[in-house]
């Protein structure tokens, strides 16, 4: 848990609850910031609302309800606003009386991040009747029936098209399935104290480019292409090479300086029918192999896309770690130490550990730590963190809210991307994009975060109907918002 808050930074129930004793011990009454808070969920509420608008406001017990009687108060002066109260506290009907189907807007301040417990039984029917009705929803801080820390529905939950939370955001925005509960997410700024920020625990990153900007290398113009590295990525046989070139020409497009594909020699006439950028190289006997390694221009390694071959997978793992060499280990490379996962965490803990990155989807996150993945009182951040500590390597646990995690506790949550890209080869573009950075000399756990960042974003900026092969080509857009950034006066 890192004791500074940056915007990238994403708090617990105690951050938000510390931040709250910081700023009422700077003199802002708690009073005034439910003030702030319930104004700022107005002004967004109002965006789009024509006057006289119908809007239902529904208002829980605590701080949550507070913001939305607030909320409610302040849009009252224009609207036709009806407020619905459960538990304690004043309102015009009780929740159990909400119809839908008869609002423009319905504001969701029931419950926050102090919901602990399944939504009760008049609760849960009113976001049952919500979600039968067309009704645009507001969620205050978090969908009610989401747990904040984990993002997982507790019970039945509301599904908002906006979620409006106050200066920092919550894991719960950003892991699925709470994320989706979401909508677009709105970040309030309720004034407060910017120094607070320096006694305040954080317990992720959200994964944005001021995370690892000041950590990426950059192409200089006085630069030469082996200034950006060489990244090897090894091909399997014939039948399954799209994979690895898919990795190769993602690693070109990051920005590796130069890319080898290192194949079987069986299958280079394949390949080299199709790669132009791309450099070939046989490797079969395990004198091939040594000659790479031997070779320190060859600097970040992908091994797994379309390799086949689990026990050689094993053997070129082992030498590349024990030589330190950076290696992204994806697909075949991970199934291949399925049956014995300690073997591989014994190989990162003797090399650097390091510069091993380990890029699990789901199914192969259970195969290699099923009592992580087992775990049910474990979040997808909690599990990731969990399995970087083990074998001392940075783990990026892929999935629409993909978290990168480092053995050193840092961890972040991926918030680019789309649904398109749950397609075949994506995995292999990633791969690819990580070893570029990796190959350029950016630190591993930035380079992970850059490169998860990287792919979700190419990903948007392409759009609907991609498949992994438009991902390399949407990388340059990419790389030319990132320059952006970092020009004076950018991000
Ligand atoms: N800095 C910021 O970000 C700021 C944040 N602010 C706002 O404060 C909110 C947090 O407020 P909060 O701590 O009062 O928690 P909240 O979510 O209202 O719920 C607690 C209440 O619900 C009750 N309860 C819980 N579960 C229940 C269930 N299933 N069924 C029934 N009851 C249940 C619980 O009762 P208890 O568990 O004690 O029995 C308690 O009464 C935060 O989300 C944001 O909106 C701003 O106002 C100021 C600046
Ligand atoms: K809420």
């Amino acid at each position: 848990m890192r004791s500074s808050v940056s915007p990238t930074s994403l708090l617990d129930d105690g951050g938000v609850k510390r931040a709250d004793a910081l700023a009422v011990a700077s003199g802002i009454p708690l009073a005034e910031l439910v003030q702030r808070a319930g104004r700022a969920v107005a002004e967004v509420a109002a965006t789009g609302l024509a006057n006289g608008a119908r809007v239902a406001v529904w208002a829980g017990p605590g701080m949550n309800g507070a913001d939305a009687r607030v909320a409610a108060r302040c849009l009252a002066e224009r609207h036709d606003v009806s407020l619905f109260a459960f538990g304690s506290g004043e309102g015009d009907q009780p929740l159990s009386a909400f119809e839908e189907d008869r609002y423009d807007l319905v504001i969701d301040g029931l419950f926050g991040i102090g919901l602990q417990r399944p939504l009760d039984p008049v609760c849960t029917e009113a976001v049952r009747r919500l979600a039968a009705g067309g009704s645009q929803v507001l969620s205050i801080d978090m969908p009610s029936g989401v747990d904040a820390a984990s993002g997982a529905l507790l019970g039945a939950a509301v599904r908002a098209h906006r979620t409006v939370t106050f200066e920092r955001r919550r894991v719960g925005h950003l892991l699925m399935p709470g994320r989706a509960q979401c909508g677009a997410l709105i970040v309030a700024d309720i004034g407060m104290p910017p120094d607070i920020w320096n006694d305040v625990p954080s317990v992720a990153d959200a994964n944005e480019p001021r995370l690892w900007l000041a950590a990426l290398r950059h192409p200089s113009a006085a630069g030469h292409k082996y200034d950006r590295g060489h990244a090897v990525v090894f091909a399997g046989p014939v039948e399954k090479g799209g994979a690895a070139r898919l990795s190769a020409m993602a690693a070109l497009r990051g920005g590796a300086g130069l890319v080898t594909l290192a194949a079987p020699r069986e299958a280079l006439s394949g390949l080299s029918a199709q790669v132009t950028a791309l450099m070939l190289r046989g490797c079969d006997a395990q004198d091939d192999f040594d000659g790479l390694l031997e070779d320190e221009r060859f600097n970040a390694f992908v091994l797994g896309p379309g390799f086949g071959d689990a026990a050689k997978a094993r053997r070129f793992a082992a030498r590349i770690i024990e030589a330190n060499r950076a290696v992204v280990l994806d697909a075949d490379a991970i199934t291949a130490f399925g049956e014995a996962p300690e073997d591989l965490f014994r190989l990162c803990a003797g090399g650097t550990g390091g510069d091993v990155v380990l890029t699990p989807h789901g199914g192969e996150f259970r195969r290699l730590f099923p009592d992580i993945a087992g775990d049910g009182g474990l979040s997808k951040l909690e599990a990731a963190r969990a399995a970087a500590a083990r074998p001392g390597a940075v783990v990026v646990f892929k999935g629409a809210d993909t978290v990168i995690a480092a053995p050193d506790g840092r961890a972040a949550i991926n918030a680019t991307g789309t649904p398109w890209l749950a397609t075949a080869g994506t995995g292999d573009v990633l791969a690819g994009i990580v070893a570029a950075q990796l190959a350029q000399g950016t630190p591993v756990f930035e380079a992970a975060c850059a490169g998860v960042w990287m792919h979700g974003r190419a990903a948007e900026a392409f759009g609907p109907g991609l498949i992994s092969e438009d991902l390399p080509g949407a990388l340059p857009q990419v790389h030319a918002e990132i320059a952006a950034l970092r020009a004076p006066g950018g991000g």
